[in-house]
């Protein structure tokens, strides 16, 4: 750079550095100056000018670049607006929605651009990307009202994904309201919801790296059992909220858990867009593989017991560093079960279970007693061997290889080797942990549902509250009842309904649906008419014992028993507007049989306080007058796009994640027949007897009840959380809701929904999962349940249109309202369907690869270190292998990885890490001298490099 040192402001620029600051390099252009007339002859005397070299060229440059620019230019001025944009959503080349959407139907993101709740008129600067999906994406967002980061989730612009959506948005609302400003809360915290551009957006707290993540950055080893214990622990207490509110989860998995940003090791647990009600369990095709309970493996009607099958897995992987059941396939799967927890699934189940011919094979009778002394111990299954299910199904089956050194879980826990330098006493108390835990495993582990612990149960285990293990734990009672009058508060508005005025009821009954007889879960439920429960919580039920469709939540008889779900009211964004006798968002499944319930008989379950009337679980009275008729359209959920659990699917649900497919064959089906999911409480004069106890009794099962949410006062408004750090919505009487999601009832508009969706449903073909996805066939894409068509996501989309239009973008689009249909309906794009031979719809999402997604979900958030693009995130990684087998295994392939880095990485083991040091500098913890793994391959494949696990 040349200085011409009679411009310089320090006299020829001795000294002076370079740029304006230090003047002497620039001076301010004129035209009239000789320096800008013309160059200085470069002859050696006092004016030639000389290079100065003072600091790095590239500094020098780019410092203080806009100051010298005006400095040669005052005119100059600085436009972020004018910069190049980073985009951060790939691919960003707009062709709907006016050019905001890709070709994926995602809302086009760049560094900076700007998110807005046109209502509240909040901002949010995107930042980053966190995570992308077949749901849209999750931005790193900036909010400079609190200085602080928050998550949003941008759903793309596409019912089927609006809809689940809506769901998911529903249901963490609901968790939400109910865990209040608990300390201890332990879910997700929903902050906001809104429209923009089409978009339905969702913001959540900022949180961390997900529990994949932190056994990946500890080179999938084992972490600490002290650490274990607390997590465990943390995912109980999410747990028995969530079971509280007769939720499902459906998708519990070690990424489906972060970490807080807090400095204590503390956990979240995301992503209830598979989550469903129990006892409204549309889909069989859920969870993902290596955590799918048994009883979903073989298509048994299921309950939150299956999340308990879950968290067993995740604890026992937080501890082994490596999957428990990595089953490459179903069959693999349900054969690791038996293999490493001996037995399987109980004669009751299979015999009812959809599956079942597709694993056993009869080798008794099957009617035989289970009392029959004879009988006793043995069953009347066996599960297929390789030959035998080849031959019945014709094709191989994918069997992994076996990972660790013993076969037993109980050996398998006890060998895993003990982290280095370990003094004897640390060893000899790890030992005793080690007991507890194979004991808390052996609770949660249990094939049969019916005796596996419930949340609450297992959170009393020594194993989590840190007492001495002594012997088999015997879990307490399940639902020991408390007298209502204690509990809650009771509203009678006639008309209208009652509302208890607290807590939400638990569990679902539909007794009119199938309920298997000869079953545990079912056969002791003497249910007499009235005999109903609104249940509060797992600590009591309310017995109105009224009459019929006197219980709380739920409606009908003994034959014909309801419950409602009308989750929202309404966080900040989102509004109910309540027409012909209520409005809700999340209506009832069983909208269309309300015609059966008498008016003014529901009762709607409240949480205390805060709740106005229209609660989630109210009566149908409350909701549907009576002469009006909610319908909900026939036609298949899955046609639509099933707000299903099985999102993710891969196979079936138009909603298919794709990217999720490449980790976990995250296949999933359709509805299957709506079984009755009753959830037995214990008769509180019988005692458990843990896993060992073979005495179960139903006593009544719980209507399903739900509390009021999304009351027009509501409250149950996010922004009453006052203690929210990231309250971005201002309270407002005003329902706290923008007008962008408002939402109307639209009483018998199912109709012309579904000749809208057929529209968008027709589009051409997309690769089918038969192709790539070995376990796949046209039997298992389950055929949905009539009646369960229209469920909890179904309800909400087929029912609701987006109201008051004050954001432009509802005009059309998702935001658009229907005239005649009263229903969103975006406009341009979406999910590409493909119809199946039988004549539903699959639709998969155009969702391409995001070579951009070296996202840093922790810059700042989380001491826990940056994780690169190509590790972390099992739903991180972005189609390239979508379709691909090989994608299906990909965690398969780390074990390999991990099998050949044990032997290097394994002697600097640091055995006196802390809990604490979890979150602190590096990953000192958990180191072992060791590791179980017995087939290392040789890992020719990066971690890039998603091989099969077998
Ligand atoms: N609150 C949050 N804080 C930080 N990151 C988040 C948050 N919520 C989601 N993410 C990131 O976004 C990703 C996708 O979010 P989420 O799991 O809710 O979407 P999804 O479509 O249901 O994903 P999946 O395919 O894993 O089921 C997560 O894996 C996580 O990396």
């Amino acid at each position: 750079m040349l200085e011409g040192g009679g411009g310089s402001r320090d006299g020829g620029g001795k000294g002076g550095g370079w740029g304006p600051r230090g003047g002497g390099a620039f001076r301010r252009y004129s035209p009239s100056s000789p320096a800008a007339a013309a160059p200085e002859p470069s002859s050696g005397n006092s004016s030639t000018p000389r290079v100065v070299v003072r600091r790095p060229l590239v500094v020098r440059l780019t410092k203080d670049i806009v100051e010298t620019f005006q400095l040669c230019n005052p005119n100059f001025k600085y436009s972020e607006a004018l910069n190049p944009k980073r985009f951060l959503t790939n691919p960003s080349v707009g062709v709907a929605n006016d050019g905001y959407d890709n070709s994926n139907s995602d809302l086009i993101l760049h560094m900076n651009s700007v998110l807005v709740n046109i209502d509240t008129k909040q901002r949010y600067y995107v930042k980053d990307i966190l995570g992308q999906g077949t749901f849209g994406q999750v931005a790193k967002c900036w909010v400079p009202e609190t200085e602080s980061y928050v998550a949003v989730k941008i759903i793309k612009n596409n019912l089927a994904y609006h809809r689940q959506a809506l769901v998911e948005f529903s249901i963490l609302t609901m968790l939400n309201e109910k865990l209040g400003n608990d300390e201890k809360r332990h879910i997700v915290r929903i902050l906001d919801c809104f429209i923009y551009k089409k978009h339905l957006c969702i913001s959540f707290e900022m949180l961390g790296s997900n529990l994949y993540e932190l056994i990946k950055m500890n080179h999938y080893r084992g972490i600490p059992l002290s650490i274990v214990q607390v997590f465990s622990k943390q995912i109980l207490q999410a747990l028995v909220v969530i079971k509280e509110i007769g939720i499902i989860h459906c998708d519990l998995k070690p990424e489906n858990i972060l970490l807080s940003t807090s400095t204590k090791p503390e956990i979240k647990v995301i992503d209830f867009g598979s989550a469903c009600m129990e006892g409204r369990t549309i889909y069989s095709y859920i969870q993902s593989r290596y955590y799918r309970s048994p009883e979903v493996v073989v298509g048994y009607p299921y309950t939150t017991a299956i999340d308990m099958w879950s968290f067993g897995c995740i604890v026992a992987e937080l501890f082994l560093g490596l999957p428990l059941f990595p089953g490459a396939s179903e069959l693999d799967l349900l054969k690791r079960m038996i293999e490493i927890l001996g037995g399987q699934p109980p004669d009751y189940l299979l015999r009812e279970a959809k599956y079942r011919d597709k694993f056993f094979v009869p080798v008794g009778s099957i009617y035989r007693l289970e009392e029959d002394e004879a009988c006793k111990g043995r069953s009347a299954y066996r599960i297929l061997t390789e030959e035998e299910y080849e031959k019945r199904r014709s094709e191989k089956p994918m069997i992994g290889k076996r990972y660790f050194n013993h076969v037993k879980l109980e050996d398998i826990i006890a060998t895993y080797p003990y982290r280095k330098n370990l003094p004897e006493e640390e060893i000899s108390r790890e030992k005793s942990d080690r007991l507890a835990l194979v004991d808390f495993l052996r609770g949660l582990l249990e094939f049969d549902p019916v005796k596996r612990w419930s949340p609450m149960q297992a959170s009393r285990h020594p194993f989590v509250t840190g007492e001495a293990f002594t012997c088999p734990f015997k879990p307490p009672p399940e639902t020991p009842r408390i007298p209502v009058m204690h509990t809650v508060t009771i509203e009678h508005n006639p008309g209208v309904g009652h509302w208890v005025a607290a807590g939400l009821s638990p569990q679902v009954l539909n007794t009119s649906q199938r309920i298997p007889h000869n079953s545990p879960h079912f056969q002791m439920v003497p249910l007499s008419h009235g005999t109903n429960f609104g249940s509060l919580g797992s600590y009591g039920s309310y017995n109105d014992n009224a009459g019929p469709g006197s219980s709380y939540g739920s409606y009908g008889d003994i034959n014909n028993m309801h419950s409602y779900f009308s989750p929202v009211g309404g966080p900040s964004g989102i509004n109910i507007h309540r027409q012909v006798g209520g409005s809700f968002l999340g209506v009832s499944p069983d909208a269309r049989r309300r015609p059966q319930v008498s008016h003014g008989n529901g009762f709607g379950v409240s949480p205390t306080g805060s709740l106005g009337p229209m609660s989630l679980g109210a009566s149908p009275s409350q909701f549907t007058p009576p002469s009006s008729q909610m319908q909900i359209s026939n036609v298949s959920p899955g046609k639509y796009g099933p707000t299903s659990p099985a999102r993710g699917s891969v196979h079936g649900s138009p909603l298919g994640k794709a990217p999720a497919v490449g980790q976990y064959n995250r296949r999933r089906s359709w509805g299957y027949p709506v079984a009755s999911s009753m959830q037995p409480h214990e008769n509180p004069s019988q005692q458990w007897q843990g896993h060992h106890s073979d005495s179960i009794s139903c006593s009544h099962p719980e209507a399903y009840s739900r509390g009021h949410f999304g009351s027009p006062s509501s409250t149950l408004s996010i922004s009453n959380q006052s203690s929210w750090r990231q309250r971005m919505v201002p309270t407002s009487t005003n329902q706290n809701l923008p007008s962008s999601t408002m939402f109307h009832t639209n009483m018998g508009s199912s109709h012309s929904s579904e000749v809208s969706s057929d529209k968008l449903e027709s589009s051409p073909s997309l690769p089918d999962p038969a192709d790539w996805d070995p376990n796949y066939s046209d039997d298992q894409l389950l055929q949905e349940d009539g009646f369960e068509v229209n469920t909890l996501a179904s309800g909400i989309a087929n029912n609701l249109r987006l109201g008051k239009a004050t954001d432009p973008s509802l005009q059309s689009g998702v935001g658009k309202a229907s005239h005649s249909h009263g229903r969103a309906l975006p406009s341009s794009t979406f999910v590409s369907s493909n119809r199946r031979p039988d004549g539903q719809y699959q639709a998969y999402p155009h969702t391409e690869y995001n070579p951009q997604s070296a996202y840093d979900m922790h810059a700042g958030y989380s001491r826990l270190p940056p994780i690169s693009q190509n590790s972390p995130s099992r739903f991180g990684q972005q189609p390239v292998h979508r379709y691909s087998q090989h994608s299906n295994y990909m965690r398969g392939e780390q074990i390999y990885q991990r099998g050949q880095a044990l032997h290097s990485n394994y002697a600097e083991a640091d055995s006196h890490s802390s809990p604490n040091e979890v979150f602190g500098s590096g990953m000192s913890w958990g180191r072992r001298g060791g590791h179980p793994i017995s087939t290392t391959v040789p890992s020719s494949h990066g971690r890039k490099d998603y091989g099969s696990i077998s």
